[in-house]
């Protein structure tokens, strides 16, 4: 389990995070995403004591990094997937690293093959392109057989066939019931491969929630078309309901379900030609939830127009 609370980090003026809240829990891949800026790498170099935070803590299994006396087998962490040494070969640098932690070779082997590295796994690493330095990565992360994994854009340059690895592999430690928190900005990606989402903006939390349930909020309401669409507005009226006309046919009701809708207008005979549930995606909700939070907006501020 990660678990922050009240996490601030503040450089000179500038505050990166700003009293962060949140849990990572066992069983679940947390996604944890904002938009460039909003400081999602310097949260988790405090999780694994790279950067030391402001005030308020961030715990891996209920204790600091630091207060671990095998890091690496509790915490698996991605942070720079190209910090490694460009001369050395993918293999002799797990094996560096399997050497000062008191890890088996054994489990080399075991990772290489999990990141489908076997056949390069003798060269250097300075010729590895980006998908590769990213499977190395994360194959060094997974060395020490961790129960938390966090990886920093873990699908940064990798191609599609390398993001539906990525995805099986998180999902299946998660199964095993490991705590798996990954960083993206980008919205549609994540909310396949996450089920937890912890969205974050100007280093302050925007949401904490599951997939599920933000679908769930930006539902946009039900699509209806009817020639007698006046009478079926009359019919849907009740106190939670809400009912808008775009054209003299259409119709969007939200506060009923297009179950419910399509029982209401069978049973007082109202022919219907659409009956469609709308929802915003995921990734419009992402913008909406993020636009106040943008460092880096492509648009001058001084234009005063919405972005
Ligand atoms: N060492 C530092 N000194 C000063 N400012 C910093 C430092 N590290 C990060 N920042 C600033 O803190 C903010 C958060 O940065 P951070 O890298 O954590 O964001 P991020 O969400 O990971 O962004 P990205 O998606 O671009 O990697 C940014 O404004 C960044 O410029």
């Amino acid at each position: 389990m990660i678990e922050v609370r009240q996490l601030t980090k503040r450089y000179g003026p500038k505050t990166a995070v700003d009293g962060l809240d949140f849990t990572a829990l066992p069983g679940q891949v947390t996604g944890f995403l904002g938009p460039n800026g909003a400081g999602k790498s310097t949260t988790m170099r405090m999780i694994i004591g790279l950067d030391r935070p402001t005030s308020g803590t961030a715990t891996v299994n209920g204790r600091r990094y630091a207060e671990h006396s095998a890091p690496l087998q509790e915490i698996g962490a991605l942070l720079e997937a190209r910090a490694v040494h460009p001369g050395r070969t993918a293999y002799n640098h797990l094996l560096g690293l399997a050497r000062t932690h008191g890890i088996p070779r054994t489990r080399i082997d075991e990772v290489i093959d999990m990141a489908g590295l076997g056949a390069v796994a003798g060269k250097r690493v300075g010729g590895f392109s980006l998908g590769m330095g990213q499977r190395l990565g994360i194959a060094s992360a997974l060395l020490g057989d961790p129960g938390v994994v966090m990886l920093d854009e873990p699908v940064n340059g990798l191609d599609p066939e390398g993001v539906l690895w990525v995805r099986n592999l998180l999902a299946g430690l998660a199964a095993e019931g490991r705590t798996v928190m990954l960083s993206s900005h980008l919205m549609s990606e994540t909310s396949l491969i996450a089920d937890h989402l912890v969205i974050v903006g100007r280093g302050r939390l925007l949401a904490d929630t599951s997939v599920e349930a933000l679908i769930q909020q930006n539902d946009a309401g039900v699509r209806v078309a009817s020639d007698e669409a006046d009478r079926l507005r009359a019919l849907l009226a009740g106190p939670k309901v809400t009912v808008s006309s775009t054209t003299a046919e259409e119709l969007t009701v939200t506060g009923l379900s297009a179950r419910e809708i399509g029982e209401i207008a069978n049973k007082h005979d109202v022919p219907l030609y659409e009956l469609s549930a709308q929802s915003v995606s995921l990734e419009e909700a992402f913008m909406e939830l993020t636009r106040d939070s943008i460092e880096y907006a492509a648009t001058a501020p001084s234009s005063g127009k919405a972005r």
